[in-house]
């Protein structure tokens, strides 16, 4: 049985399908968004490629620090359920600004295609990307703890389950929209001129939004609502600061060792409370080496991208552009959990291994430190491949009676620039006045030309021969598959990595920091994007493919740290615990009415060696 007034459905709560339906449409609202951010602010915004990049990393950041104030709000006031709701209508509103600011007509008054005050639609759109990344982090580690709150105690299977149907949304939602958004993008729109259409582009994930606002609120009488229990975090503070302190106190050899340090705060504060401390004390201690993980996972987005682009992407029928490899990714997580869940997970456990959640996300680390060694071989090739120059053009200049242009082949054919866009074949028109005639040639895939039109060349006459064209640097001729290995080893490692740790997060957390523990989680994605500059700004390592060694070298060193913590971590059942502490102060309670003047100091004494056997009986297992 579930916990709310849900209806059950083959062991689950009804109201989780409202709960997944809603997250599928937020990361399609989300990623959909960040799909055209760059380019809205480089073609739209007319930002240059560096302040372009560096407002998209800030804003991918913020999303991932804002899920602590999100996860406070709920579990210390709002509850999640609330807090879910205002932070979604925030995250609407902030869409529905970044559609508005990208119509170029609401200022272009002298309607001449180009907006007349650029500082309008600059202010509106930072202000929406700001509460886009208060209501998506917000929201996130609540509807994924309060996804898991819909479960029962002895739901423990069905609550796995959930959450890799969870991580199957977020990724089914996310690759729809980054193959959707840009799509809409290429689309011309406008009242005065057309356009490229931002604002269709960015209005579809607004719209999304409000779909998943309304299918959330749909499931509303399903829920089950845990109660926020007062304003938890403070409390936290107050009682780890006062452990602190008092340890100091009594810091002379007179006074008897305790067990833990948080027992320093018995004096003063709830058993209950300074128990719940310890354990996310203890999983956020587990967290430390864990931000080596992101930083290697999100370099997919970045340095993975780059290497394709001096790769050949031409799939015979298909033609892919570097940035799209990574739909790679979201493919390979909806058919590799299936697989992991029903499949291999299940046979691990028939060959009587107990493969615990830490075993999971060591194992998880060592195969994206694989993913990264597969990423270096590939570099190699590419750099054995291109020997770039072939001639210099000033050498075939020099002396003769030629105009020249040169060309680099990069992506779609674009008639404005000489830049040509992964074409097999390209026409160009040669012009002089009224008179031109046509010249087509061959190219590849990241090759670059210089053509040299004689100058004895006659219109009309067949311009092929009166154009020389010179390869300057060689077609890519590694091609992008060869980046399958490294996709499907990060892919990999995530599942075991990312979802093993979302239900860990959850499972490992008292009732009344579900959500802070989903942030605490969270918040080393944010520290391991944080690594990536740093590390890339410090090494400054000449050889792309040496960086990629050392990342996973370091991560290597990571997991085996975390592999020894992880040794020692002892799983708990918060509930139990929470259980019976409740059970004991209930019957302390009942003694002290029944044996009025007690001394309290003696209560104390008594109740701690009580609770610390409660403590110890419910932490037995380990790694
Ligand atoms: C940091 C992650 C827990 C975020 C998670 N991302 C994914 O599941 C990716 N595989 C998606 C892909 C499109 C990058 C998320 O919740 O978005």
């Amino acid at each position: 049985m579930g916990k709310g007034k849900s209806k059950v459905v083959c062991g689950y709560p009804l109201s989780i399908f409202f709960i997944v339906v809603n997250e599928f449409c937020e990361r399609f609202s989300y990623y959909g968004m960040r799909a055209v951010l760059v380019l809205y602010f480089k073609y739209f915004l007319r930002w240059d490629d560096d302040l372009a990049t560096s407002i998209y990393h800030t804003f991918v950041a913020l999303c991932y620090l804002t899920p602590i104030l999100g996860a406070i709000v709920a579990d210390s006031w709002l509850g999640k359920f609330k807090t879910i709701i205002y932070l979604s209508i925030v995250y609407a509103v902030g869409q529905v600004a970044m559609a508005v600011s990208a119509i170029h007509d609401i200022t272009d008054s002298d309607r001449d295609g180009t907006p007349d005050s650029m500082t309008f639609h600059i202010v509106l759109s930072m202000v929406g990307l700001f509460l886009i990344a208060l209501g998506t982090g917000g929201i996130k580690p609540c509807v994924a703890a309060f996804g898991g709150d819909q479960f029962g105690e002895h739901q423990d299977r069905q609550r796995r389950t959930f959450f890799s149907v969870f991580y199957l949304c977020i990724n089914g939602g996310s690759l729809l929209s980054t193959i959707i958004t840009p799509v809409l993008r290429a689309q011309e729109c406008g009242i005065y001129s057309k356009q490229k259409c931002y604002s269709l582009a960015f209005g579809v994930p607004a719209a999304l939004m409000v779909v998943a606002l309304v299918v959330f609120i749909i499931g509303s009488g399903m829920y089950y609502k845990a109660e926020p229990q007062g304003n938890i975090m403070l409390d936290v503070c107050k009682c780890i600061g006062f452990a602190i302190k008092n340890r100091y106190r009594h810091r002379s050899k007179q006074y008897p060792k305790r067990q833990h340090w948080m027992d320093w705060a018995e004096e003063k504060y709830d058993k209950l409370l300074i128990a719940q401390i310890k354990m996310v004390l203890k999983v956020l201690f587990l967290y430390i080496p864990l931000p080596m993980f992101w930083t290697l996972f999100d370099q997919k987005g970045s340095r993975w991208t780059l290497q394709a682009t001096t790769m050949d992407g031409n799939f015979g029928a298909l033609v892919i552009q570097p940035d799209q490899m990574q739909t790679v990714n979201p493919i390979l997580i909806l058919t590799l959990v299936p697989i992991m869940d029903s499949l291999i997970y299940p046979l691990i456990k028939k060959c009587g291994l107990n493969f615990t959640p830490l075993k999971r996300m060591t194992v998880g680390m060592l195969l994206a430190a694989i993913a990264f060694v597969c990423a270096a071989l590939v570099q190699i090739q590419i750099d054995v491949s291109t020997k770039q120059l072939l001639h210099s053009s000033p050498y075939i200049l020099s002396g003769q009676g030629f105009i020249y242009f040169k060309l680099t082949i990069k992506g779609k054919a674009n008639s404005d620039s000489t830049t040509v866009h992964n074409t097999d074949k390209a026409t160009f028109t040669l012009r002089s006045g009224s008179q031109s005639c046509e010249y087509s040639t061959n190219f590849g895939f990241g090759s670059s030309y210089t053509f040299f039109i004689h100058s004895t060349l006659v219109f009309g006459s067949n311009c092929q021969d009166s154009v020389t064209a010179v390869e300057d640097i060689k077609p890519n001729s590694v091609h992008m598959a060869l980046q399958i290995p490294q996709y499907f080893f990060i892919t990999a490692g995530e599942v075991m990595f990312s979802v093993t740790g979302l239900e860990f997060s959850y499972s490992q957390a008292p009732s009344n920091m579900k959500a802070v523990l989903q942030a605490g989680w969270l918040f080393t994605v944010a520290i391991g994007n944080f690594i990536v500059l740093i590390v890339a700004e410090l090494a400054k390592i000449p050889k792309q493919w040496a960086e990629y060694v050392l990342f996973a070298s370091l991560l290597v060193a990571v997991c085996v740290i975390f592999s020894i913590m992880a040794y020692f971590y002892t799983y708990i059942d918060p509930t139990e615990i929470e259980a019976q502490f409740k059970k004991k102060i209930n019957e302390d309670d009942e003694d002290d009415k029944s044996k009025p003047g007690k001394a309290e100091v003696e209560m104390v004494k008594r109740d701690s060696i009580k609770c610390h056997d409660e403590y110890d009986k419910a932490t037995q297992t380990k790694m």
